[in-house]
């Protein structure tokens, strides 16, 4: 008798009597294009490649996994180009940088040649569950929303593994931001977010900060081009591998990013 023994768990899908996803239909001809900004993430990468291919796979949807290296010195890139020998080029894209010029340029970067008609942002570093995508997912078709943006500070969301200090900067960074700018969403400084594809391209435009002020101000851009934005509770896990790039240089940025676009909206 063999020594291996496969446990099959039963779709959840087909057991609540779904269609076998699509993400329920109807729209099955939706392509997802995911950007994922990296810096020193070699050992993150092949694991949320591998957890976000396994997502659309078993659901059935098309994607795209746009990877944005800013020249990693741990050699991020490498392994990139071996996921794609292993994923295939039509699933993994490579639009690397010469440097480290920070999250904003690269979302702009990414985006110029995603093929999807949707867009998700998220962070490579698995603070990010690929899991949570097929509610985004759903959450866009229930009203054909603009923009899902996922929140850690609502019922059922939440934060895992950060210190008080970490806490507190999020915290009051998502404070600030609503005092002085109200665009209506409960997490500001989130960056895991479902985009159509042109609502993107035109908030993107319009968008002038860079760095980790960015996220915040493409919330403050779509309530200003009164686009729908539906959010999705997410849980943020801490990242195991690597170092979270946010010094005081990017608090910094984002405070002075703050105040520019207080008093320019
Ligand atoms: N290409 C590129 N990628 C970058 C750069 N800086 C950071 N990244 C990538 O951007 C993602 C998030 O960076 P982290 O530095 O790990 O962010 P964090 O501390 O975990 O911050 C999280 O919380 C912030 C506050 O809530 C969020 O603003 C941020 O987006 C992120 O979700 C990771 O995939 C990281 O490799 C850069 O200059 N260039």
């Amino acid at each position: 008798m063999s020594r291996f023994h496969v446990s099959i768990t039963p779709d959840p899908d087909s057991a609540a009597g779904r269609p076998r996803s699509h993400l329920d239909m109807p729209s099955s001809h939706n392509k997802y294009s995911v950007l994922l900004p990296t810096y020193n993430e070699r050992d993150n990468l092949p694991i949320i490649t591998w957890l976000l291919a396994k997502t659309f796979r078993e659901h059935g949807l098309d994607y795209e996994i746009i990877i944005i290296d800013d020249n990693s010195p741990d050699g991020t890139l490498e392994v990139a180009k071996q996921l794609q020998r292993v994923y295939g080029e039509n699933h993994i894209v490579l639009r690397p940088r010469a440097g480290k010029l920070g999250l904003g340029t690269a979302y702009v970067h990414g985006i110029q040649n995603a093929t999807g008609n949707f867009i998700i942002i998220m962070d490579a570093d698995m603070s990010h569950h690929p899991k949570a995508i097929p509610a985004f997912i759903r959450k866009q078709k229930e009203r054909d929303y603009d923009i899902v943006t996922g929140t850690r500070y609502t019922a059922g969301g939440g934060v895992y593994g950060w210190d008080l200090r970490r806490k507190l900067t999020s915290r009051g960074a998502n404070f600030i931001a609503d005092l002085l700018l109200s665009p209506g969403v409960s997490d500001l400084t989130g960056s895991f977010r479902l985009y159509k594809k042109d609502v993107l391209h035109q908030i993107i435009n319009a968008t002038v900060s860079k760095g980790y002020v960015f996220q915040m101000e493409m919330m403050v851009r779509a309530k200003q081009f009164n686009y729908t934005v539906a959010e999705v509770p997410i849980t943020f896990v801490d990242r195991v591998y690597g170092e979270s790039k946010l010094g005081a240089n990017e608090i910094a940025g984002y405070l002075k990013g703050l105040w520019t676009l207080f008093t320019s909206v």
